[in-house]
């Protein structure tokens, strides 16, 4: 490697004082793993070459969100022919789909995505209606199977993720196996559909077959309304930043408690949504400033969850706010297992029973909409 390897994107952040679109060149120094940002339109350096130690450079590909000293930027574009040339092929993006066989799995298959390395930059829960299901496998149209296929798809809720890797599209698609779950067990025996699929039409889960069905697919997928979102009996729980590699092992806590998860959705928080929300808490917890700071860092993962009783019940699954408490008194609790400060403590959850429905209609019903 040159000691001048650098990657350079074009980045934009929405500046809302100015109500503006503001562009900077974002470059990514290989050599020290420093940065630097330099403003396009008034041709000046923004930030001079520094350590960032919380962006790493897998983190920086077309679409994605990172937070640089609170600024939520958006990476629009490769800045020139060596970054593009560099990462086109090898950062790419598909369409990955749980079906609705695998919805006790989620979280196991949420879990070996990230182990295999691919990352999840958008994720959603959606109910298709059987509409939906036929436009979505509308290349199928007239096969034997068309019509269990498309009535299986709509049956219950699925679980839509645009995954990043290099060669996102055949890294996946090894990764999920052969077509039938019968014949994976024989043949791809560690493959997704060998350990989680039954039969034919339902294999536990879907991915493009190229990057075309990929662009496709996701714009079809994460432009669909259909939160299933059913905004009663339920309680709010957020996956922090710091949390989300370790979103399949809690989501998979979550299930085996015996909870339901009705609505799922990745969102990245901007400082005034992360202020409104938590506004309650501004003046009571001495760490606001710094929960805000960490909410909007990157992306996290909500859901409403129900079950009877559900806001207190869930909230002894979370344990005490601090991890350190949590691991001495309540050690198989969410926050001791992944916590590892009070800000940083894995997971939000709702307080009291009657904001459940609140906090849930804010992202499922006000974010969902914006
Ligand atoms: N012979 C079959 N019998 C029953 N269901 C089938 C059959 N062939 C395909 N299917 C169902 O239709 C889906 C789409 O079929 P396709 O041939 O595109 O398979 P795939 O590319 O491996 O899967 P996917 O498109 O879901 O990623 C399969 O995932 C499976 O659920």
């Amino acid at each position: 490697m040159s000691s001048e390897e650098r990657y350079v994107f074009v980045i934009e952040w929405f500046d809302q004082a100015a109500s503006l679109i503001r562009k900077y060149n974002l470059t990514y120094f290989t050599v020290d793993n420093t940065i630097d940002m330099f403003d396009i339109k008034n041709r000046r350096v923004f930030l001079k070459r520094c350590q960032y130690p919380g962006l790493s450079v897998s983190e920086l590909f077309i679409g994605a969100t990172v937070t640089i000293y609170s600024r939520q930027l958006k990476v629009v574009d490769y800045a020139d022919v060596f970054t593009r040339q560099r990462f086109e092929t090898q950062r790419s993006k598909t369409f990955g789909m749980i079906k609705p066989d695998c919805y006790n799995n989620i979280g196991k298959i949420i879990d070996i995505i990230y182990s295999k390395g691919l990352r999840i930059s958008n994720l959603k829960m959606v109910r298709m209606t059987l509409t939906n299901a036929r436009q979505f496998y509308a290349e199928h149209t007239g096969k034997p199977f068309f019509e269990d296929l498309t009535n299986f798809m709509s049956s219950d809720v699925v679980v839509g993720m645009e995954l990043v890797a290099e060669n996102a599209v055949p890294k996946w698609r090894e990764l999920m196996g052969p077509t039938n779950p019968i014949a994976a067990k024989t043949d791809a025996p560690n493959t997704l559909r060998a350990i989680f699929g039954t039969q034919g039409t339902h294999n536990a889960v879907h991915g493009s077959d190229s990057a075309t069905s990929a662009n496709r697919e996701l714009n079809f997928f994460f432009n669909l309304p259909n939160s299933p979102a059913v905004l009663n009996n339920c309680t709010c729980c957020i996956i922090k930043p710091h949390a989300i590699y370790q979103a399949g092992k809690i989501i998979n806590m979550i299930l085996e408690e015996g909870f339901e998860i009705s609505a799922m959705m990745m969102v990245h928080l901007d400082k005034p949504t992360a202020e409104e929300f938590f506004e309650v808490y501004k003046g009571v917890l001495p760490e606001f400033t710094a929960l805000v700071d960490h909410m909007t860092s990157g992306p996290c993962i909500a859901m409403e969850i129900r079950q009877e009783n559900v806001v207190n019940a869930f909230r002894q699954v979370c344990g005490p706010l601090d991890p350190e408490v949590a691991k001495h008194l309540r050690s198989n609790t969410i926050r001791a297992a992944f916590g590892i400060d009070r800000v940083q403590n894995a997971v939000h959850c709702t307080d009291l029973p009657e904001d459940g429905v609140l906090e849930c209609e804010y992202f499922f019903r006000i974010l969902s909409g914006r």
